[in-house]
């Protein structure tokens, strides 16, 4: 479980994200929506300790995670996969895989199996791949880290619908061996088909927390938030 209180932080003495209060249960699949620069990849910086945590507090597994120490929840298997994808593009696919392995931790989906490339290209740079085809090695790296939490920005954003839905389809067996998993989406389709429950921001503050059962049957919710600016 990871609990986040208060969370304001930014860049420098710049604000974009206040006042969020929010726990992430192990073994659910959230979604964070919301419209173009309202602060998604900056809360998402900022739980992995890579923007400036003004104030406010976050633990995994009431582990106190402190600001600006972006190694602590990788060591306690967080991992994000950055919105530029997050991966080396000198090294292989393969090496690339190879690093983002936890010792002795098996997730429940083969990586190789939801993307055949990461074996057809295996001995290929990541730095000579396409944005699509780093999304993927991207997520495979996330799937191979997260033991306890997985953070994905802009899930969908270069893959082709089919990857994009085997990929939700394998995250959601991945929570249901109780890793937290919390992607970022600018449109309501893949949330409402997918997560458990879904949050919207607006200018840097949470105004939306619903179960995704609920907004399946009043989208206007969702639909709202991503035309208020
Ligand atoms: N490194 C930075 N330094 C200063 N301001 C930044 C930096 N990165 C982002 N911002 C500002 O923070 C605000 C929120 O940006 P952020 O990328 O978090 O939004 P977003 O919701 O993820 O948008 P998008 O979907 O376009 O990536 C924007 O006003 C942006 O200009």
């Amino acid at each position: 479980m990871l609990e986040i209180e208060n969370l304001r932080a930014g860049y420098a003495k710049t604000t974009v994200v206040d006042d969020v209060t929010i726990t992430f249960e192990a073994g659910t699949v959230t979604a964070l929506l919301g419209r173009n620069g309202v602060g998604k990849t900056t809360l998402l910086r900022a739980m992995f300790g890579l923007c400036d945590r003004q104030s406010g507090r976050m633990s995994i597994d009431g582990v106190e995670l402190p600001a600006g120490r972006a190694e602590v929840p990788a060591r306690h298997g967080m991992t994000l996969l950055p919105d530029d994808r997050g991966v080396f593009a000198t090294l292989t696919i393969e090496e690339n895989l190879r690093l983002a392995t936890r010792r002795g931790y098996h997730p429940p989906v083969d990586v190789k199996e939801l993307f055949p490339l990461l074996v057809e290209r295996a001995e290929q740079p990541a730095g000579q791949l396409s944005g699509g085809q780093k999304q993927q090695v991207g997520i495979a790296r996330a799937i191979l880290a997260g033991q306890r939490f997985i953070a994905i920005d802009e899930l969908s954003q270069g893959l082709q619908p089919s990857l994009a839905q085997a990929t939700l389809e394998a995250l959601r067996v991945v929570a249901s061996t109780g890793v937290g998993v919390l992607f970022v989406e600018q449109s309501p389709r893949y949330p409402l088909a997918y997560a458990d429950r879904i949050i919207g921001m607006v200018k840097g503050r949470l105004v939306l927390d619903r179960s995704a059962d609920e907004l399946r049957t009043d989208p206007a919710a969702v639909t709202e938030l991503l035309v208020v600016s």
